[in-house]
């Protein structure tokens, strides 16, 4: 799934006409009734809904999509912000429409006359937001403005149709000062800018879903190609054959745990066994590997010699020791409880080099390598790095403030000079691929910001690359994925001040059987969906 601007869904708009014979107002049409649709299954119990209209074509599906909800009983008023003649085109169409429906439009023509609708928004289920989609070009003007402040003081849920008004689509942030409410959003065909980039809803968990208007999936270009993560969870829809082996899933060898630090080790062995790695190994310093065993008892362990102070030794990267840690192994997972202390990051950067296997190197596995960035290289092997900002800065030389300036083109660049897969994390994980691809993530929470967060991931990384060695990238956008979405999942039962790490183990099981698209064929690109399909939202058990 491409992510492409609004001149490209113009553009693609265009062309589906063009090309695959599908008009501009069969488009409208679909997108309309998907909105009515995808209300009426999130908001099952919305008796009184308004549907507010702009008079562009964001109106035209409000319009289309409040024909619809008419038709099935419910009461739906029309509220047009401006002049209903303004309309043109399909929009215009779709308006003289509703003049046959149920749902009888009103156009509300001052910022006093929209201050008077507070009652009417009040006293509706759900409000239906098709003032503004990608045509708006900030700032937002007077009309618009007033109904925003109002939404913002009424709380009956909004559900945005393509964006939340005033949001401009091609924004690469967090946040739109302009914007209105939102609860939940439906947008069609692919996702825009801000879709994958922004927080777009009020509550952590709602839904952002893509819907399929009647676009041939070959008409959605984009020139930049970045996509999201979540497209890759196809690959865990592959069966396992009946007959299957440990042998077929392949060896993780997870290298790290000095002294004192058997915490982080354990965690990605457990993670990397949790996601589905034939077999795991953990190898750490002599005085814990005791420690680490007895966390898991499906999990082998390797002692590591230790230097003075505890820090690992250089003797665990000769040949012979090499040799016997490396056996049979198919991923090394590089980082988890290592410490930077003595002659750890020359292990490290030994290690790296005397070996061609896959290779997933996290936290002092990456700071082994400050100011020695060059050494990094997946031209000839499987690289994936996955540094937070600081690490990411460390590599770099450069602050942490400047990595976060500019996250997706340090990412891009750093993997392209590079050749390797880096798992930049954050808001809105990246997840840089060799040829200049780039994927979104769109799961998580800030319950993960918690020590043990990364070293989770990284087992999952390895656990992914030991199963499906031959689609490197996808195998990592799915590990980044499905890291984030078994918090998300986690949270739910939980607070998220109260989330521990290894709580996201415990939910994998629910995020490898979660499906991103639902049954009417929408790609929840935001948002968890559970009970009979709809979203579940934290402290709310559901909006409807
Ligand atoms: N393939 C698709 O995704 C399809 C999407 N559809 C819908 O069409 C809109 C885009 O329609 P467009 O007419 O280009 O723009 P808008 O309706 O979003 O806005 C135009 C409207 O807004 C006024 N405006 C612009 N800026 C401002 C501002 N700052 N303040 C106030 N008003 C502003 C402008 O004057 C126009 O009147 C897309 O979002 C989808 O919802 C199609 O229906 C089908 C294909
Ligand atoms: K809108």
């Amino acid at each position: 799934m491409q992510m492409v601007t609004a001149a490209e869904m113009a553009a693609i708009d265009t062309a589906t006409a063009e090309q695959a014979g599908v008009p501009f107002a069969e488009l409208m049409e679909h997108a309309g009734a998907a909105v009515a649709r995808f209300a009426q299954r999130q908001f099952r119990r919305a008796r009184r809904v308004v549907v507010l209209c702009g008079t562009g074509n964001n109106g035209g599906d409000g319009f289309v999509a409040a024909r619809h909800l008419a038709r099935t009983g419910l009461s739906v008023d029309v509220i047009v912000l401006g002049d209903p003649a303004k309309a043109q085109g399909a929009a215009a169409e779709a308006y003289k429409a509703l003049q046959t429906s149920r749902a009888l439009p009103f156009a509300v023509g001052s910022v006093e006359q929209v201050r008077g609708l507070r009652t009417k928004l009040e006293d509706a289920d759900l409000l239906i937001d098709a003032v503004l989609g990608t045509g708006f070009k900030p700032p937002l003007r007077e009309l618009p403005a007033a109904l925003r402040d109002l939404l913002r003081e009424v709380r009956t849920p909004v559900l945005s149709v393509d964006l939340p008004s005033g949001w401009d689509a091609d924004l690469r942030e967090q946040s739109s000062p302009d914007a209105f409410r939102s609860d939940a959003v439906i947008t069609f065909t692919a996702p825009k800018p801000a879709h994958l980039f922004g927080h777009l809803t009020t509550g952590h968990f709602g839904p952002v879903v893509v819907a399929p208007i009647g676009t041939p999936e070959s008409l959605v270009r984009s020139e930049e190609r970045l996509t999201w993560t979540g497209a890759s969870t196809k690959l865990l829809e592959t069966p396992r054959p009946m007959d299957s082996n440990k042998g077929m899933y392949g060896h993780v060898l997870v290298v790290g745990g000095a002294a004192g630090k058997p915490g982080a080790p354990s965690m990605s062995s457990l993670a990397a066994l949790r996601t589905g790695a034939g077999l795991v190994t953990a190898a750490v310093a002599r005085s814990i590997q005791q420690t680490v065993a007895l966390t898991t008892p499906e999990l082998m362990t390797a002692a590591l010699d230790e230097a003075e102070g505890g820090a690992l030794a250089l003797s665990n990267v000769s040949p012979e020791r090499l040799e016997t840690l490396l056996k049979k192994i198919s991923v090394l997972a590089v980082g988890p409880g290592l410490g930077t202390e003595g002659e750890t990051p020359a292990m490290v950067q030994r290690l790296v080099a005397e070996t061609t296997l896959p290779l997933v190197l996290d936290a002092d596995g990456l700071n082994a390598f400050k100011g020695k960035a060059e050494l990094l290289d997946g031209s000839k092997r499987t690289l994936v790095l996955t540094p937070h900002p600081g690490e990411m800065a460390t590599l770099l030389g450069v602050s942490t403030k400047q990595v976060q300036a500019d996250r997706l083109n340090l990412a891009r660049k750093f993997a392209t000079e590079h050749q390797l897969h880096l798992v930049l994390k954050g808001w809105r994980t990246l997840v840089a691929h060799p040829d200049g691809r780039v994927a979104v993530n769109t799961t998580g929470n800030p319950g993960m910001a918690k020590g043990g967060s990364g070293d989770i991931l990284t087992g999952i990384v390895a656990a992914m690359l030991a199963q499906f060695p031959h689609e490197v990238a996808g195998a990592v956008e799915a590990a980044v994925y499905l890291h984030g979405l078994a918090a998300d999942l986690a949270v739910q039962r939980r607070d998220e001040r109260t989330l521990l790490a290894t709580d996201t183990i415990a939910h994998l099981s629910d995020a490898l059987r979660y499906r991103v698209q639902d049954e009417d064929g929408a790609t929840w690109i935001c948002g968890v969906r559970r009970r009979g399909g709809r979203w579940s939202a934290e402290g709310r058990a559901e909006l409807d």
